[in-house]
């Protein structure tokens, strides 16, 4: 995989989320001395990568700055990154529920701008990122950064902005719901008297053998559900208890619809 990577990338953040992108990045061979963090408490983050507590005096010529903060930081960090942005830099916004119409409106210097929402198991590269790019965004930036999500996992271009918040429902807080499910597993299996430290290796090994055998089958998943089910045994009984009313389906509806609201009132600055 050959990168074009940036010639200078400043991190405004880099917690959880935006750690994981810089790993991921390192581990591809782009050069920390490329890399800029600020983050308030100083950390270093890896070998090579400046880390500065204050905005400096000037962006390098050619930066992309990844915005890794939490949302509601925008209206401080535009206030003193803006006047240090200039038509060449280009801005990657990780934060949840902020449209691009807000970051043009506190960044108006800046053209080149995609919104993106990736997932932790980006360190891994096995990581899911939506991408979204309005139409004063050069086609050229769009493939420079789409190429440096690339390595991340799968990358998906949305369409509609509008679809933002469902797919970060989906992808961006996926992982989230799909520990609580593992926990869930392993619980279960306790309940029906596993002893606790087995059920947890089991539950973690069944759903990382499934998930790897889903991305590998050229099955649907629900065709893979079928095939573990024999008629009258024990899956399809299961199976059965998860159906029942389309209750699975419900619940996980439920749960994407209220990630979702959330991004939509934080959009509104809730
Ligand atoms: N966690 C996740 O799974 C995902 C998160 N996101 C988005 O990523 C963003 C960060 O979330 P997450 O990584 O979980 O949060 P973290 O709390 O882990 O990281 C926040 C980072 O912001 C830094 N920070 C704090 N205050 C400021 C400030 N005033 N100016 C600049 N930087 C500041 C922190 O610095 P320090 O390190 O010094 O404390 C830290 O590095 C959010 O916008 C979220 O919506 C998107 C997708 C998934
Ligand atoms: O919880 C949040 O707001 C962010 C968005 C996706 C994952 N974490």
């Amino acid at each position: 995989m050959t990168i074009c990577w940036p010639d200078h990338l400043f991190l405004v953040g880099c917690g959880n989320m935006a750690g994981q992108m810089l790993a991921r990045w390192l581990d591809c061979g782009l050069d920390p001395a490329r890399v800029t963090v600020l983050r308030p408490s100083g950390r270093s983050v890896a070998d090579g990568v400046a880390v500065v507590m204050t905005y400096p005096a000037t962006l390098p010529a050619g930066t992309t700055i990844l915005l890794g903060m939490k949302p509601y930081q925008i209206a401080d960090v535009a206030t003193a990154l803006a006047p240090l942005c200039g038509a060449d830099v280009r801005i990657v916004s990780i934060l949840a529920g902020t449209p691009i119409a807000d970051l043009r409106a506190r960044f108006p210097a800046v053209r080149d701008m995609v919104r993106a929402m990736p997932n932790l198991p980006v360190g891994l590269g096995e990581g899911v990122t939506a991408l979204f790019a309005d139409d004063r965004t050069s086609v050229q930036a769009k493939a420079d950064i789409g190429g440096l999500i690339e390595p991340l996992g799968l990358a998906e271009w949305i369409g509609d902005e509008a679809l933002f918040n469902q797919v970060t429902a989906l992808s961006g807080c996926g992982p989230a719901f799909l520990f609580r499910f593992i926990d869930a597993l392993a619980r279960a299996g306790e309940a029906l008297g596993i002893p606790a430290d087995q059920a947890a290796r089991m539950a973690l090994a069944t759903v990382q053998g499934s998930a790897s055998m889903a991305a590998r089958a050229s099955d649907s998943p629900g065709v893979l559900a079928d095939r573990v089910a024999s008629p009258g045994g024990m899956t399809r009984e299961g199976m059965n208890v998860l159906d029942a009313d389309d209750r699975l389906l419900a619940l996980l509806t439920d749960t994407l619809a209220a990630a979702r609201d959330r991004g939509e009132a934080m959009a509104r600055g809730a």
